[in-house]
């Protein structure tokens, strides 16, 4: 069973026609955009915005409207995968890079969905490395910064070459172990001049689908 793609599927569900809608990234998210191209093909009339170029070439092959942003003022919903969610619906995001464009896309939706299997749910944030995008410039002395918050860094590659965002910036993966006070630490990291933005998405998400082992979809709302 493909847990990804029945809490995705699932999850689509709440897109009706007329939305205008943002397109999440990663590989749960695929899926629901693979969903709501076969809605578009069956006749569902939306407008969308992307969280990456993969996301948006994924959307533009299947005949999904791909609207300029400045074109639209917000968006109805977005549905978008997460790397950790806890109980309190707060997430880790950026394990595909895209942290940036999702946060904004989040900002700007009325209702943020959010899809992915069970082994996404923990306790405590922290055990995935926290993303966060830096700027280029000086990039060591951001580094430093980030780890005088005690975590250990690493910059991501990718085949070897560094790792560059959508948006021409790199990603440190910030390892915490256990992240206590995800608020308080998100804003220490936004503290720190080099810092675009870090993957803790803190009272965003409205709804996040899981789908179990057992096939079972479990929603959970925000409280
Ligand atoms: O940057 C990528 C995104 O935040 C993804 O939504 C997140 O990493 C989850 O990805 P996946 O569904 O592939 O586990």
């Amino acid at each position: 069973m493909n847990m990804k793609r029945i809490a995705a599927e699932y999850a689509v569900q709440y897109i009706e026609d007329g939305m205008k809608v943002g397109l999440g990234t990663g590989s749960t998210a695929y899926w629901a955009i693979q969903r709501i191209g076969e809605r578009v093909k069956e006749g569902l009339s939306i407008q969308a915005v992307a969280t990456s170029k993969v996301s948006e070439r994924q959307a533009i092959e299947l005949g999904i409207p791909i609207i300029p942003f400045r074109e639209l003022d917000s968006l109805d919903v977005t549905i978008d995968g997460a790397d950790e969610v806890n109980s309190d619906l707060d997430l880790i995001k950026g394990g595909g890079g895209a942290l940036l464009r999702e946060k904004i896309v989040a900002h700007h939706s009325k209702r943020l969905i959010i899809v992915a299997d069970e082994r996404k749910l923990v306790q405590t944030l922290g055990q995935f490395p926290l993303p966060v995008e830096i700027v280029p410039f000086a990039l060591e002395w951001t580094l430093n910064a980030l780890q005088r918050l005690d975590c250990r860094t690493q910059l991501r590659t990718d085949e070897e070459q560094l790792f560059v965002t959508d948006n021409g910036n790199y990603i440190v993966d910030c390892n915490f172990g256990s992240i206590e006070l995800p608020f308080k630490l998100h804003n220490e990291i936004l503290g720190i001049p080099g810092v675009v933005d870090n993957g803790l998405f803190i009272g965003r998400a409205d709804l996040v689908v899981i789908a179990h082992y057992d096939g079972i979809v479990e929603v959970l709302k925000r409280k």
